[in-house]
């Protein structure tokens, strides 16, 4: 696999493994904040869902005022209750708001305890149109009852989003049931005060069943107030949580419960049950000292419920510092990791594929240079320097090669070059000649050798000088050479003889060429180069070789020996082998 391809590979295989982890620590957080949030909006859910039971206790009170007074009831009781139940309705339309926001409980759960309140209503408002007389007690407890029923119906609403809350905030959950504990404590004391309400209506001692019945309602209170009290953890032993708890002690278990007893006293008092008491108080006074006194109630409901919300909140912005960091952290560790393989690309692979390239160049014998050279003083700095030192190495073994090859084709041409005529010397002469020799025996041709040789030469040696004499000899030379065509060969053959091979021909053809040479350098003035013009002559020998045995010595020894007979026979002529 090739590198790109591979740190590609990588770079991918990298990104996706810490995207992984990374989103799914950042589901995580991000499914903590949202269970969170929603537990927060449950939790004033249930907060309004208290408020609202305690608005519906409070209605309670004017409801059977109202019931308990002539027909029509005073004006004043009556506007108490119209006022009870616009709280409670403003009460019920915060629940209900609340409950169509936020997406834990559905809004239809209101629907019971609304259709409930209706019944309830209707029968107080009955009642109460009715003359005095006209009431049963049956009647009347019906209707106390409808109401009673009309809390928790309120409390249980809410009963899932409790448990939404609970679910987000396990350490509230302690104070969630505590503050519906006070609620409930609050609903009984209530409760506890309305048993009061008839027999100080009507002036009569407690029957026995209403006694039992304050008995009751007083352990159960007892009860409340215990669970309360018990200590679970920490948050509920928050200072403003007991200072709340201890003003509940005092105004309602004391003051309040003495206010009971009071009453409780008065009504024992009496020899007979049938015997009229003397309260010292009527319901509307009653109600005026009682109802105070169980405020503290709900204040600690509200201490509890405060520091549910506090803790929620808290927890809730730990969530969200979580989700920010968690994303913070993701970023900055994408941010991180594509930083490192930008470096590394940039720094150690780029580099690499660049060096490998201009290897692979060198060794195609490319030695362009680099665009830019590096100035790194890290290992891919000195693994670039080498290179550069490499391709400069290898320019100059490439130069030195050249220079060998050249001074190898020099020093061979001068090998088979004659130093002064620049013609074939008679080494190369040989060699050519013998090549020759075999074509002529395989072609089955005649192969001629004209052998000739400057007359007198050593008088322009002696006469003009030795200078002069190697003028003669590259004039000669050249008006030969000028004469011959392609493929006749000419060598020096030594000091003033010379040697021509024509191509395949017979005698009588190597003698015509021989001919036309010598006439040639007869008629050729050479002007020397101190101006004179000198004339020479040159006689010629011509033999000639046939058949598979003949041999380039005897070839030249024929040759010899009538150029030798053209010297002897006076010179400037052409002889011929006999
Ligand atoms: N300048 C010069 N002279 C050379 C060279 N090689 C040989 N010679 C001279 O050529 C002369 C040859 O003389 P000889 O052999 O006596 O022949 P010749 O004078 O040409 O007389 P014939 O051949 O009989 O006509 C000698 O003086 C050599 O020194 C050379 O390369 N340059």
């Amino acid at each position: 696999m090739r590198l790109t391809r591979l740190f590609t590979l990588i770079s991918a295989i990298l990104a996706l493994l810490v995207c992984g982890v990374q989103g799914r620590s950042l589901w995580a957080e991000w499914r903590q904040y949202q269970a969170a949030e929603q537990g927060l909006q449950a939790l004033q859910l249930v907060a309004a869902s208290m408020r609202a039971a305690e608005k519906l206790s409070f209605e309670r009170g004017p409801s059977n005022a109202v019931m308990g007074d002539g027909h029509p009831a005073a004006p004043a009781k009556q506007e108490r209750l119209r006022t009870a139940r616009n709280d409670t309705n403003a009460a019920l339309r915060q629940l209900q708001q609340q409950l169509s926001h936020g997406n834990t409980v559905p809004a239809s759960q209101l629907a019971g305890l609304e259709l409930a309140l209706r019944e309830a209503r209707r029968h107080v408002d009955q009642l109460a149109a009715q003359p005095p007389a006209g009431r049963t007690p049956a009647q009347l407890d019906a209707a106390v009852e409808r109401m009673y029923a009309l809390v928790p119906l309120a409390l249980d609403a809410v009963t899932e989003a409790t448990r939404a809350s609970e679910q987000a905030y396990p350490r509230i959950t302690r104070l969630l049931v505590k503050a519906r504990l006070a609620v409930e404590l609050r609903e009984y004391a209530g409760r506890l005060g309305s048993t009061l309400t008839a027999p100080l209506a009507t002036a009569q001692a407690l029957s026995s069943a209403q006694q039992q019945r304050l008995q009751f309602l007083r352990g159960r209170l007892e009860q409340l107030r215990q669970l309360i009290k018990t200590a679970n953890n920490d948050a509920d032993q928050a200072v403003h949580i007991k200072a709340a708890v201890a003003h509940m002690d005092s105004d309602y278990f004391d003051a309040g419960q003495r206010i009971i007893s009071a009453v409780e006293q008065t009504s024992s008092n009496g020899a007979r049950d049938s015997t009229a008491r003397h309260y010292d108080m009527d319901t509307a006074q009653f109600a005026q000292r009682y109802v105070p006194t169980m405020a503290p109630i709900l204040a600690v409901r509200d201490a509890l419920l405060q520091e549910a919300e506090n803790q929620a909140r808290d927890e809730f912005a730990r969530a969200r510092h979580e989700l920010s960091w968690a994303m913070l952290n993701g970023a900055a560790i994408l941010l991180v990791l594509v930083t490192l393989l930008v470096i590394v690309r940039v720094r150690v692979v780029t580099p690499l594929l660049r060096a490998t390239r201009a290897v692979v160049r060198l060794g195609n014998g490319d030695y362009t240079p680099p665009s830019r050279i590096s100035r790194r003083q890290d290992e891919i700095g000195d693994m670039l320097r080498a290179l550069a030192t490499l391709r400069e190495n290898s320019m100059e073994r490439q130069r030195l090669e050249q220079e060998r090859a050249r001074l190898i084709e020099e020093l061979k041409t001068r090998a088979d070059t004659d130093y002064l005529t620049g013609i074939l010397n008679r080494r190369a002469f040989a060699t050519a000649g013998n090549l020759r020799l075999r074509g002529a025996h395989e072609k089955d041709e005649s192969l001629a050798v004209i052998l000739f040789d400057i007359d007198h030469f050593k008088s322009v040696n002696d006469c003009y000088g030795h200078d002069a004499g190697d003028q003669v000899l590259i004039r000669i030379a050249e008006v030969v050479r000028s004469t011959l065509r392609d493929g006749e060969i000419l060598a020096r053959y030594g000091g003033e003889e010379f040697v021509v091979m024509p191509s395949f021909c017979g005698l009588e053809a190597a003698r015509a060429l021989a001919e036309r040479l010598r006439v040639a350098i007869e008629q050729e003035p050479l002007t020397l180069s101190d101006g004179y013009i000198l004339r020479v002559t040159a006689s010629f020998g011509v033999a000639v070789a046939h058949g598979p045995h003949a041999a380039l010595d005897d070839l030249f020894h024929s040759a010899d020996l009538a150029l030798y007979r053209a010297k002897s026979q006076g010179r400037n002529r052409v002889e011929t082998q006999l």
